[in-house]
């Protein structure tokens, strides 16, 4: 899985500050600290300060050294830190010592797989640590450190125990005569696998409303050409990003900025207006719109109150009565200049102008972030384990049937299969291939 290299990186910032933290991981990290410290005596988790030299004997450093015995450390090996003076020419010295003396660079992510493989993390909160390294706002950090504590750990054991609870004793009623056993035994697995059916659901719908708080939510633009999306745009980056004419089509391809919204941090996504010039245009126009209200979690539609509604702005509609499931906000737009826009074409929407405050706009979108964002329930924080939460459901949902009817190798069959899925959230069976890709993501050094 690994080899039993000693292995070195910076685990702080590459820039400057005032300090930097080299640390090393391995059979050869206490030796390699007692060669550039000159001291061999050092005590387990306590801070030692020393110079620190290169093999010509010529000072380096002064820094503070940080032994930590296997197997009680990060990786489960020993590990030794070097916490030296900041920036990154003394961090880069001490590597090259370490090199000497016969550590190798860490390949991305190796301290946490080292950490997996001896049992000292499980998947999840590896994915928590890669995640809040990237993390950008303090909502999501919150997110995922609830992660680190466990909690979605917990979540899978009690599942795991359940589902382990329904294979005992369909294999006890397959092998023996059903009077040996608790007369109300299948309306209990029963009631369990309603149970389980509904936290499965459940945070999979959280953790979908909550997708957007680690990847940045999305807030689309979307309308016809001229109706001012990009005057919006930068209304609310407040500063001229995107160039506005009264020409149909200025925007040629999507815009993407990040702003704050209340506590959250947002891309809003300014799009080209869905066009009607030919047949061919206009469909990739929609299909466009379509993508874009897919992939938004929130999706301003405006509509020009200067002009008649038209037939573009009636497709426009209908996509977003075919999207009720999204949040899209409707805005008569340039309601300043003469209204012209029959209202019976649209309900719930909200008229503004460039001349108008947009800050009710902006207070709605950030209503609708909010109720995204907060709530206790548990969320997923990759495509990994929401995939294996889907693989789990599915299983359950096909167990019920067989179960009703008495095929006990059957509900069996997909029990098991529910297991294997739900255990792969914190510790996959064997799966070199997958780890070795999830490993490699995380940031040099971690
Ligand atoms: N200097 C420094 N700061 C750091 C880390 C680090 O590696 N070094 N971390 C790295 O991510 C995080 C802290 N995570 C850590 C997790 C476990 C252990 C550890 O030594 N575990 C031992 C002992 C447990 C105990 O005493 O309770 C063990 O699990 O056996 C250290 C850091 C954040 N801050
Ligand atoms: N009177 C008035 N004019 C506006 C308003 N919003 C935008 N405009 C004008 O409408 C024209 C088009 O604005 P844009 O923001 O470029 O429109 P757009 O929807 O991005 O257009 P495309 O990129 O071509 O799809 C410009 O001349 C703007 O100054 C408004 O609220 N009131
Ligand atoms: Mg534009």
């Amino acid at each position: 899985m690994f080899d039993d290299a000693t292995i070195v990186a910076i685990a702080t910032a590459n820039g400057i500050g005032s300090i930097s933290i080299v640390r090393i991981s391995g059979v050869n990290a206490l030796e390699i600290a007692t060669k550039i410290s000159k001291k061999n005596n050092f005590t387990p988790r306590l801070a030692t300060l020393s110079y620190l030299y290169d093999s010509n004997n010529e000072i380096i450093d002064e820094a503070l050294i940080l032994y930590f015995k296997a197997p009680f450390s990060f990786t489960g090996e020993d590990v030794v830190e070097f916490q030296c003076h900041g920036g990154i020419a003394i961090a880069n010295m001490i590597i090259d010592e370490a090199l000497k003396y016969g550590a190798r660079i860490a390949n991305p992510g190796e301290f946490s797989k080292r950490a997996f493989f001896n049992n000292k993390i499980d998947l999840t909160k590896a994915e928590a640590i890669s995640k809040i390294i990237e993390a950008r706002s303090a909502d999501a950090v919150k997110l995922l450190a609830r992660q680190l504590k466990g909690e979605l750990t917990s979540f899978v054991n009690e599942i795991r125990e359940d589902l382990l609870f329904m294979l005992a004793y369909t294999e006890v009623s397959i092998d023996y005569a059903e009077e040996d056993l608790p007369s109300d035994i299948f309306e209990q697995i029963k009631n369990k696998i309603e149970k389980i059916k509904i936290k499965l659901s459940n945070t999979l719908d959280a953790s979908k409303r909550r997708e957007g708080m680690i990847e940045g939510f999305k807030v689309a633009i979307i309308g016809k050409p001229n109706v001012g999306k990009s005057s919006l745009l930068n209304k609310l980056l407040n500063y001229d990003r995107a160039i506005i004419s009264d020409i149909a089509g200025t925007t040629r391809d999507t815009i993407e900025e990040s702003v704050k919204i209340g506590t959250h941090i947002i891309k809003i996504v300014d799009t080209a207006g869905i066009r009607n010039a030919s047949d061919v245009i206009e469909k990739i126009g929609i299909e466009k719109s379509i993508q874009t209200i897919n992939e938004a979690d929130v999706v301003i539609a405006l509509f020009d109150n200067s002009k008649i509604c038209d037939d573009e702005d009636r497709k426009i509609l209908e996509l977003i009565d075919e999207n009720s499931n999204k949040e899209i906000i409707k805005i008569l737009n340039k309601s300043d200049l003469e209204n012209r826009f029959d209202k019976s074409n649209i309900t719930d929407f909200i008229e503004l102008s460039t001349k108008e405050d947009i800050n009710p706009l902006i207070k709605k979108v950030e209503q609708i972030l909010d109720s995204n964002t907060f709530g206790d329930e548990m969320s997923l924080i990759s495509k990994r384990q929401v995939s294996s939460v889907e693989k789990t459901l599915y299983n359950i949902n096909l167990s019920v049937q067989p179960l009703n009817s008495g095929e006990l190798e059957f509900f069996a069959h997909f029990i098991t299969e529910a297991l294997e899925s739900i255990s792969s959230i914190t510790r996959p069976y064997e799966n070199d291939e997958m780890l070795d890709v999830m490993f490699g993501e995380f940031c040099l050094g971690k």
